[in-house]
Formats: C-alpha cells, structure tokens, sequence
C-alpha cells in the first residue's frame, strides 16, 4: 500500500514520469535550435533558454545552437550613423555592414550565448560558418518587379549569402566531445569575401546537413499566424507557398518559412516555429503532450 505524498512533489514526479517516452524517444537524436534576435533581449529568457539547452545535453539529446542578432547588427549600425535596408527580411550587405555582422555575431553574441550556457552548467564551443570549414557561402540571387515597367529585376543584395556547402566534421567534433556547437551564421564565400547569412536559413541548411529530428525556430511571436491573428497550428511546404502568395506572411517571416521548407525537404524531419518569450518554450515542446506553436512537416 504507497504512503501518499505530498502533492506538490507527486506532481513533479509525475511531470518528469510523463517525459519519459519523449526522453527515450529522443536519445541520441540531433535538434537544431535557432535562437532570434528578438527572443534574445531578456535576460531572464536568456537564461531559462540556456538551461534548456543544458538539459537537452544532459539527458542525451545532441542540441545545436544557430544565433541571429539582427536588432543588435541593427542597433550598432545605428550608433554609427549607417542606415540598414531589407528586402524580403534580408538585410542589404555592403562591405562594411558585413564586417559589422561579423564583429556582432562572431564576437559579440556568439560569446554571449557560450557564456549562458557555461553559467547552466553546461559546455558550449562558439564558431561561426568560417570554422572548421563548416560553411561555404554563395552569394544570395534575389529579383523584383520593377513598380514602373512591371519587368522582373535582379536585386543585388550585396554580401549577402546562403550556404552552398556545409561540411558538419567540425559540430559532430565538438558534440561528440560532449560540448554545444554554437554557430553564428557567417561564412567565406569561394571568392574569399565574408557573407552575412540569414540566421534562419543557416539553422535550417545545418538542420537539414546533419539530418536533424527537430529544427527549432525561437522567435517573438506564437507561431504563424493567419490573417486573423489566430495560430496556424500545422502547416505543409504547400500551406507556406499560399501563404506567401495571399501575403499572410511578410518579412522576417519569409526566410524563416522558406528555411522550414528547406530543411523538411532535405532531410529534417520536422520544424517548429515557437515563441522564444515563453520560458522554457522548447521543453515544453519536446517533453510535454501540449505542441506549442507551428509545426511544419513535409506533405
Ligand atoms: N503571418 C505571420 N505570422 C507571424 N509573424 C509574422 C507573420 N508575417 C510576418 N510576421 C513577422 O515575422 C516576425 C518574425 O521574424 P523575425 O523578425 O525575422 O524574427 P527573429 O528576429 O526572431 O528571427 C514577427 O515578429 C512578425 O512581425
Ligand atoms: C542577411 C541577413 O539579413 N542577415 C541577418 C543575420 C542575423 C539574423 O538573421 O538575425 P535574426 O535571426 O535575429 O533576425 C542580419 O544581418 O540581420
């Protein structure tokens, strides 16, 4: 006969009683985790974000972490009276914005996030797409109606880049050493020259090289959302084409989407686009019955 138990603790051991098929499921499994700009600023999130993380190590998962910072690129450009333009949520990249991205990706963020990490009792190794000759970059070809002659137009885009090729030796190198990859999404192009890459189409690219199970996109709002505002809970590479074309998702939306189909396509088995202001989003996600926001699967 048990002897009954406080209910705060039972519900505690149930709670992680309940994790258990999604621990065993995951064992040994690869999730990529892009962590936005946006769901950056708090450090309160930040730090319930690390330990997630942590925790996704500690029980066998292989987490690897792919960053953004496009409001603080934005926010030390502005310091230095350099204006920033995007088309289609992708920043126009001249040669000293590039140094700039770097400098705040690679230098600054990129540490940031290793140190959180480090501070959850965790193990991080920060690299960006130049090491370990991780990625090499092409430069990103985009075209726009010209509004005059309704003629279709290449649109340079500067030192903008999609990664071409990706070689994971060195993220199998540093997960196998029981450390998190955490990758800033900049990378050589073939020309020598550096490449400022969307950090989602970077996530979704490694996702797909590394066949990962999950990619997850953090960002600052519920998921996608239809015209009403109401969350689209499930969504095919085909739902995301129309939905481009109705004009139900615009900017930084756009690269994120396009990524999930992307990497879905090429052998990632799922993404998700989940709000980085909730703490502890992504567990939540992964151990519990209750999917929060857009889960995108091929058709
Ligand atoms: N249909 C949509 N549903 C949700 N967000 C959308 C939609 N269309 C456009 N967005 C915009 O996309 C933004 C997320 O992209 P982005 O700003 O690049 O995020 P992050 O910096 O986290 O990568 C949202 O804040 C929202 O303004
Ligand atoms: C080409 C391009 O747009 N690069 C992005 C890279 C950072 C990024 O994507 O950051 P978020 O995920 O926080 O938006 C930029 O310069 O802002």
């Amino acid at each position: 006969m048990p002897i009954p138990h406080d209910p705060a603790m039972l519900s505690k051991a149930e709670t992680l009683v309940d994790a258990l098929p999604y621990l065993q499921r995951y064992a040994g499994r690869t999730f990529v985790v892009k962590y936005g700009g946006h769901a950056m600023g708090d450090p309160e999130l930040a730090r319930d974000f690390a330990e997630d993380v942590v925790l996704l190590k500690a029980v066998g998962i292989n987490p690897v972490v792919v960053h953004g910072g496009g409001p603080q690129i934005g926010a030390m450009l502005k310091t230095m009276g350099v204006e920033s333009r995007f088309i289609d949520g992708l920043r126009v990249t001249d040669k000293q914005t590039a140094q700039v991205a770097e400098m705040v990706l690679s230098g600054v963020i990129n540490k940031e996030i290793v140190g959180w990490i480090a501070q959850a009792g965790g193990k991080a190794m920060g690299i960006s797409g130049k090491d370990g000759g991780l990625v090499t970059a092409s430069k990103v070809q985009r075209t726009a109606k010209d509004p005059d002659s309704n003629i279709e137009r290449a649109v340079d885009l500067g030192f903008v880049g999609e990664p071409a090729k990706i070689d994971i030796g060195v993220i199998e190198t540093i997960s196998s050493a029981g450390m998190i990859p955490v990758i800033a999404p900049i990378a050589p192009g073939e020309d020598g020259q550096t490449y400022n890459i969307n950090a989602d189409t970077m996530a979704g690219a490694i996702a797909a090289a590394l066949g990962a199970s999950r990619l997850f996109l953090l960002t600052d709002v519920r998921g996608v959302l239809d015209k009403q505002g109401e969350l689209l809970t499930d969504l095919t590479p085909c739902d995301i084409v129309k939905l481009q074309q109705d004009g139900t998702i615009s900017g930084g939306m756009i690269p994120k989407l396009e990524t999930c189909i992307h990497a879905v396509e090429a052998g990632c088995e799922a993404a998700v686009v989940l709000d980085g202001r909730v703490s502890h989003a992504m567990l939540l996600e992964i151990f519990t019955q209750e999917g929060a926001g857009t889960l995108i699967r091929a058709g």
